[in-house]
């Protein structure tokens, strides 16, 4: 039987990152709520949404294994950074956690995102683009196309499977 994969977004780069990692499972997505702030502003916030994420899709299916993934920022003294968040959560309680590369984002970006709310937005406005969010990311846009939202969260995943794989060996 094919191990099955539940990653808790429809959004493209979440899933080719874990379709990127994971080959060989049958991968699923299933649109499922961080039930956090839209735009968390902190690393608790921002794990704690790609764990609800990963719970939701672990208990969703009987046997699966759940991946939640979560963008956020927070504050370094008085600089913003971008940050993510991944969760692996099986159906037996087995939970991981692990956190992306970080960025800093320009004082612009944290001015405007005071008064949008989220970075999605100021992205698409700083950017005179359409849904940043799902193809480079505020990651590709700072560092010119180096590393790429996908790329950013294929590390994730990878360090979430590293985990699962060193747990049950
Ligand atoms: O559909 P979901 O899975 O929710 O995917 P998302 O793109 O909204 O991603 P998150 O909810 O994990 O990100 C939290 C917030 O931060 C924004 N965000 C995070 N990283 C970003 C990036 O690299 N580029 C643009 N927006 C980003 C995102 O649009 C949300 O407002
Ligand atoms: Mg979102």
């Amino acid at each position: 039987m094919q191990e099955t994969v539940i990653i808790g977004s429809k959004n493209p780069t979440k899933v080719e990152a874990v379709k990127n990692v994971f080959q060989g499972f049958e991968v699923s997505s299933l649109d499922v709520p961080s039930s956090v702030s839209v735009q968390p502003f902190s690393d608790e916030e921002t794990r704690a949404g790609a764990i609800n994420r990963a719970k939701a899709c672990a208990a969703s299916s009987s046997g699966a294994i759940g991946i939640g993934l979560e963008g956020g920022v927070m504050y370094v003294d008085d600089t913003l950074f971008l940050c993510n968040w991944g969760a692996l959560a099986t159906d037996d309680g087995e939970l991981f956690t692990a956190s992306g590369a970080r960025i800093a984002l320009p004082k612009e970006i944290e001015n405007e995102l005071k008064t949008a709310g989220e970075l999605s937005i100021v992205m698409d406005a700083y950017t005179k683009k359409e849904n940043v969010r799902s193809h480079e990311g505020a990651i590709g846009i700072f560092t010119n196309n180096l590393v790429s939202r996908e790329d950013m969260f294929t590390h994730v995943v990878q360090l979430l499977k590293g985990q699962l794989d060193f747990a049950n060996k």
